[in-house]
């Protein structure tokens, strides 16, 4: 399903050196004895997770798109990219589901809140309300605005039956407002951050509500949970991959750009980076998660990822087999010039492009390239993808000797803010 290949990776030492100190980090991981230790319920999440909820996702997902034609997805951070990356790569960025998902709660844009007012005004809306802590700024402000304007347009009730809240099981503000007006109610659990919770409710039911198969995606977790319970690097892709990225790091590049060859695949490079960049940046450490998609980004990054300052190392995230497919049409006058490509599929050529680049970038550039390659995209292998990146990310995190679950820094600005807008209390 999912294949690492290392071999234009330039490492300068054998990776089989870190064997020891991977199978020590797997049993920590495994164990639970490691520093953030209560935040490891993603590891056993596709064997444990609460069937009795996902039975309750899926059904009002089923009655909920009877009733709406506009989900909004009210959430931030690890409350909305794994939904988003999910829906966008499994059903593309113009999609033929009937309930179309749009993204609130994820700025403080106010032209781009009041545009979405301005969108859904004549349409049937529903909101999923996502916060782990029940607290965050930009969701609760997105939320209120768009709450207000259900109310008022279609009545409490039609807007109490059309809200559903994503949070904490027991506390914190959305919790309680979530009781008071009798939301259906879903759960963030106490031992998954929200960057590691994409395949729990947070992510569940806006990739139900969006037409996908979520027995399949945690089938596909399910699946590489068992794959990549292995102590052993020298088998285990996963860890792989997590010491490759650490030893690049270690070698002298402090920036890992995550490169796909698919427009679709855009916010799963940003859910990558909330995954790395939230989990290693602390204590002056970690590599910059950075990301592009290629093609369309060599016209604009590739010079500076060909011949500028020697930084980055590319990891390179490659779908074998793409969701569609057409032919570059023969012409009989050939003006263009392009007859020679006649007959061959668009794939093929974007897969040529790919070659090329590594090619370019590795033995012109000097860039280091880490290749991953995934079957294809679809909902169990979206589900497949998420273990692995999440089993790489904890393993590399440790490796570089720092808490992977906590992100003590995101606090800092919102203290700022708070003061500057009169918090009480601030
Ligand atoms: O789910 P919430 O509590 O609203 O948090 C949403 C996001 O914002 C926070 O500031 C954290 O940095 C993120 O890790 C989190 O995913």
């Amino acid at each position: 399903m999912i294949k690492v290949d290392l071999s234009h990776a330039k490492l300068n030492e054998d990776i089989a050196s870190y064997k020891d100190k991977v199978a020590e980090i797997h049993e920590m991981i495994h164990n639970k004895t490691g520093a953030g230790n209560d935040f490891l319920g993603w590891v056993d999440l596709p064997t444990q997770y609460d069937r009795e909820e996902v039975a309750r996702i899926k059904a009002k997902a089923k009655s909920l798109s009877e009733e709406i034609d506009v989900l909004l997805v009210c959430g931030i951070g690890g409350s909305y990219l794994g939904a988003r990356a999910a829906i966008e790569a499994i059903n593309g960025l113009y999609p033929t589901q009937k309930v179309e998902i749009l993204y609130i709660g994820n700025t403080f844009s106010s032209t781009y809140l009041a545009q979405i007012k301005e969108y859904v005004k004549d349409k049937e809306f529903g909101i999923n309300v996502i916060s782990k802590s029940g607290t965050t700024t930009e969701t609760s402000v997105a939320f209120r605005i768009f709450k207000e304007m259900l109310e008022q347009t279609k009545g409490k009730e039609v807007a109490s039956r059309r809200i559903v809240a994503t949070t904490d099981a027991h506390k914190g503000a959305l919790k309680t407002l979530a009781d008071k007006e009798g939301y259906e109610e879903f759960v963030v659990p106490d031992d998954i951050g929200g960057r590691f919770s994409v395949l729990t409710a947070v992510g569940l039911f806006p990739i139900a509500m969006a037409g996908i198969d979520v027995d399949e995606m945690m089938k596909g977790a399910k699946d590489a949970q068992d794959k990549y319970n292995n102590a052993d690097l020298m088998t285990n892709d996963a860890y792989k991959y997590g010491v490759a990225r650490q030893m690049l790091n270690k070698q002298g590049y402090p920036a890992e750009m995550f490169v796909t060859y698919e427009l679709q695949l855009s916010n799963v490079a940003e859910w990558w980076k909330q995954l790395f960049g939230e989990s290693e940046g602390k204590e002056g450490k970690g590599v910059l998660p950075h990301s592009a998609v290629f093609s369309t980004d060599l016209h604009s990054l590739g010079q500076f990822i060909q011949e500028g300052s020697k930084v980055l190392f590319e990891t390179v995230f490659k779908v074998e087999k793409p969701q569609l497919d057409l032919e570059v049409p023969s012409d009989e006058d050939n003006l263009d010039n392009l007859n020679y490509l006649a007959g061959k599929t668009v794939d093929y050529v974007n897969k040529k492009a790919c070659e090329g680049t590594i090619d370019a970038h590795v033995n012109v550039g000097g860039v280091p390239n880490i290749e991953i390659t995934i079957d294809e995209m679809n909902a169990y292998s979206f589900g497949y993808m998420v273990y692995f990146f999440e089993k790489a990310c904890a393993l590399s995190v440790y490796l570089l000797g720092v808490n992977p679950f906590n992100q003590p820094g995101v606090e800092v600005y919102k203290k700022n803010m708070f003061k500057l807008l009169g918090k009480p209390g601030y």
